[in-house]
């Protein structure tokens, strides 16, 4: 649940109001999917609730990791202009935010706050992502997973209440 701090944890409550006015819900039924491999996407996704899969769709069976609430999906999309590598299926019912590549990349290139706040949030975001990898492989050390810097998160507490107020937000739009 921690990870989902990460990105929207760091944006600040301007960015959050404009990502409301300028995006907009979709609801996902199970099986649905999100993203397809090798399809090009045009947005960038939060997961508002529910479950979603990432998977390799080479026959294996297994999923490469679950996604749920406050998570960021298409990023390496959105940062790569590169097709997806692999895609993105809803595992329970959810509902995910979708913003277009073009609405963020205008303001990316207007506003440098923005742009900043953007980008911190996405590395933390990605470099927590393969640290999960890491564990998953069998290295690391799982418990400290989620344990977050208070001074990135300005506090845990304060953050995750944030987040309830974000997700809160979105959830109404
Ligand atoms: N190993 C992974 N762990 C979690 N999410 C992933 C992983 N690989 C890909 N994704 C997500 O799945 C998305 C597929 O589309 P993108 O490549 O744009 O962005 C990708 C990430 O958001």
């Amino acid at each position: 649940m921690k990870r989902a701090l990460f990105f929207l944890g760091q944006l600040d409550s301007r960015d959050v109001e404009w990502m409301i006015r300028n995006g907009q819900k979709i609801e996902l039924g199970i099986g649905e999917k999100l993203i397809q491999k090798g399809n090009f996407i045009d947005s960038l996704y939060i997961i508002l609730s529910g479950q979603l899969a990432v998977c390799a769709e080479n026959g294996d069976k297994e999923d490469i990791a679950t996604l749920g609430s406050g998570e960021v999906v298409g990023e390496m999309s959105f940062l790569e202009t590169r097709p997806p590598s692999v895609s993105v299926i809803a595992k329970k019912a959810s509902t995910v935010y979708k913003i277009s590549r073009q609405v963020v990349e205008l303001r990316l290139s207007t506003n440098p706050d923005f742009k900043a706040n953007f980008y911190y949030a996405l590395a933390l975001f990605l470099s927590n992502r393969l640290r999960k990898t890491t564990d998953q492989l069998g290295y690391g050390t799982p418990e400290e997973e989620d344990l977050i810097d208070t001074k990135i998160l300005d506090g845990v507490a304060q953050a995750g209440s944030r987040f309830g107020q974000i997700l809160n937000r979105f959830s109404q739009a």
